[in-house]
């Protein structure tokens, strides 16, 4: 059982980031998000998750003092050092969950996102989880990644200024939209101003214990310790105890990663790196329950006390967020209305205009009738981004591959303002009946839903404006939301998944039209963080496909992709990508590429067996690229309905399909050719007939 169950059991965890939000409101509204230091992060943990019982970095253990007398001195630093406990009158996590978790629709149009993919329970479909998440509502501040109180334009607004807000702005206060509203501003923030209030109380109480916490480091760092940590060397494995000490556990953890940051310093002698790295993995393994060949993939992707901040990270629920339908309504209307109905609210910060951060509920944001009625959805932040990135054009033609439920295409359809035409496809037919439900509630028109598999594009339909691949994936992103993917993910996911992905990629490449006047882009995106699925997956198409290049997503906040990892060596412009972190944004993890496309693909390029059936969970993925003419090299890669390519490209389907069976492709030109001469003699007849 990994922590996060065990935090379930014992009750909500901690505050996930109560600080980063003072702390980026000390900071100019204008200025960009910046990452949080895994150093910082960890500070702020010492004051959370109370309910295991266990210590939190940076306590005394870690410079070997007795645990018990630790815990005792702790207690009487009353509540500098415990924040939530001590402000016991104020809405605690508890309260907070309470709030929200009321009873959901029977059918929701978000939930059971993780079920139903291709792959199986080994593929992460959806990471807008949203409705399961209501019960886990979080007071941390996604306000962190910009200021709550920068100017609102209208949601109907020129989508680049979706994505990167201008900054020169006049500040005009939380919710105006326009500068006569100062009245309907004022109540509005008086009707939310009792949550904010708390939420400001707790901020303030997490100061003061990060004040506390870095004190006590900075007295850690004076003693210069060289914590005994790696046990000797004859030790006997079978004298430790069954069940692991979770205070002793983290402790440990704790003291290694302070040898690893400072080596020369703090480790014994005679122990090299790799020792401790390896007693770092087994702690991280026995303390927040991963198998090992995840966990060592996941710490290989930052720094020790980077990777612990992540660990941390998936141990809490990220922030609720609703997306507001511009189709329907303005964030601010729909914010007062939920505001009168008790919910607490706050935008989510200045890199988007749609998004409301929900702090506590008094009724279940999956039942109101503003729900019912289409004028939001529950949707992750992250799941913004890469919709954002896309940037879609009224009146352009828009694939979304592999859609359902639909969060990102209904935010396509908005900003599209339903014109033109969105293409939602899913290879999941049960999915596909929750895109169709967003689709209706939420006043979408300009949308038709297919049920391909992705890897059928462009044969069923290509010369996209932009495609969208939201690909299925491992889910390390989102943890914090299925903590089985801790244990359930082997080696051969890591080698399925990146195939199908990077098949489905080149599909996607090859659907768009490179000549399109206002367009030509791809967006790549994953709820996954690791470097096979993400940067891995867009160098290959960047070798397949040199007809493409990386650009940028124009987002304003996200960590660049890496250029190499573990000896690989990835094209530069990888950093053109976004990587996002729960313990750097306090989203899910996300990775977000966009492409665009400035030649037709060549041909050549473009091998593929596509008489082999869209991918299933069991099937290992197989190369189904679409079948371009030999020889025409030259011509656009348009694949729309040109009914005499389309019989060849079946023809020769047909004819790789009883290679594949082990029968002679010629039999069935034979039959072709015979079927052509009766064909002509029909004709004959009738010519005859008719005189
Ligand atoms: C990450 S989810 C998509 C979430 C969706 N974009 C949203 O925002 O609501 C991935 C989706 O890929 C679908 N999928 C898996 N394999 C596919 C394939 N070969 N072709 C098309 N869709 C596929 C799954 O059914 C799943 O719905």
């Amino acid at each position: 059982m990994g922590v996060g169950r065990r935090m379930k059991k014992q009750g909500p965890p901690g505050l996930l980031d109560e600080s980063l939000i003072t702390k980026k409101r000390k900071v100019s509204a204008a200025a960009p998000p910046e990452p949080e230091t895994a150093n910082g992060r960890n500070k702020k943990r010492r004051t959370s998750g109370e309910g295991l019982g266990v210590k939190k970095p940076g306590n005394k253990n870690r410079e070997g003092k007795p645990k018990g007398g630790n815990d005792r001195k702790e207690k009487k630093k009353g509540p500098a050092a415990n924040p939530p406990k001590a402000k016991a009158a104020k809405p605690t996590p508890a309260n907070r969950q309470k709030a929200v978790k009321e009873p959901l629709p029977a059918v929701s149009d978000e939930e059971d996102n993780f079920a139903g993919s291709d792959l199986g329970s080994d593929a992460i479909d959806d990471p807008d989880v949203m409705e399961e998440e209501i019960g886990g509502v979080n007071v941390t501040g996604l306000d962190a990644l910009g200021s709550a109180s920068e100017a609102e334009d209208d949601e109907f607004d020129d989508f680049d200024s979706d994505v990167a807000d201008s900054d020169t702005r006049e500040r005009r206060g939380m919710w105006s939209e326009d500068e006569d509203d100062e009245d309907a501003q004022e109540k509005l923030t008086a009707a939310n101003i009792e949550g904010l209030t708390r939420k400001l109380d707790l901020e303030q109480a997490q100061e003061e214990a990060d004040a506390q916490a870095e004190l006590e480091e900075l007295q850690t760092n004076i003693t210069g310790d060289r914590p005994k940590i790696l046990g000797d060397e004859d030790e006997d494995e079978e004298s430790r105890p069954l069940a692991p000490d979770l205070q002793l556990l983290r402790s440990r953890i704790n003291d290694t990663i302070r040898v690893l940051d400072d080596f020369a310093k703090l480790a014994e002698e005679g122990r090299s790196r790799a020792e401790y790295t390896a007693q770092l993995l087994k702690d991280i393994c026995a303390y927040y329950g991963y198998s090992e060949f995840l966990a060592e993939k996941l710490l290989n992707l930052f720094s020790p006390r980077e990777a612990f901040a992540f660990f941390e990270a998936n141990e809490t629920p990220r922030p609720l967020v609703i997306r507001t339908n511009t189709l329907r309504t303005h964030r601010r209307e729909l914010a007062q209305i939920l505001i009168n109905r008790g919910v607490t609210l706050e935008p989510v910060g200045k890199w988007s205009k749609v998004g409301l951060q929900i702090f506590e509920s008094q009724v279940p944001l999956g039942a109101t009738p503003e729900y019912l009625a289409g004028h939001y959805i529950l949707q992750a932040a992250s799941s913004f981004l890469p919709v954002m990135a896309l940037a879609p054009q009224e009146n352009e033609r828009v694939l979304d591959m592999a859609a359902a439920p639909g969060g990102k295409t209904t935010h396509i359809a908005a900003l599209m303002r339903n014109t033109g035409c969105v293409f939602a496809n899913d290879a999941n037919k049960e999915r596909s009946k929750g895109l169709i439900g967003n689709i209706h509630r939420m006043g979408v028109k300009n949308t038709i839903v297919c049920n391909y598999s992705a890897l059928e594009f462009p044969r069923v339909m290509g010369g996209f404006d932009r495609v969208l691949l939201d690909a299925p994936c491992s889910g390390t992103g989102v943890i914090s939301k299925d903590q089985s993917v801790k244990t359930n993910k082997t080696e051969l996911d890591f080698i399925k998944l990146p195939h199908l992905q990077k098949q489905l990629l080149l599909a996607a490449i090859d659907s768009v039209d490179h000549s399109s006047k206002t367009g030509g882009y791809i967006v790549y995106s994953t709820c996954s963080v690791t470097v096979e699925e993400n940067e891995q997956v867009v160098h290959y198409a960047l070798m397949k496909r040199p007809n493409v290049k990386l650009v940028s997503t124009g987002l304003v906040f996200g960590k660049e992709g890496f250029t190499r990892h573990m000896g690989k060596v990835f094209h530069p412009s990888l950093k053109e990508t976004r990587r996002y972190y729960p313990h750097t944004y306090n989203v899910d993890g996300f990775f977000v590429a966009k492409f665009k496309k400035v030649a037709p693909t060549k041909a050549g390029a473009v091998h593929a067996d596509s008489s082999v059936k869209a991918s299933t969970t069991d099937e290992v993925p197989v190369d189904r690229t679409p079948i371009l003419e030999e020889g025409k090299e030259e011509e656009d890669d348009f694949a729309g309905f040109d009914e005499e390519e389309d019989a060849k490209i079946i023809e020769r389907a047909k004819r790789a399909s009883l290679r594949r069976k082990g029968k002679d492709p010629r039999a069935l030109g034979r039959k072709g050719k015979k079927s052509e001469k009766s064909e002509k003699s029909e004709k004959a007849e009738k010519a005859e007939k008719a005189k």
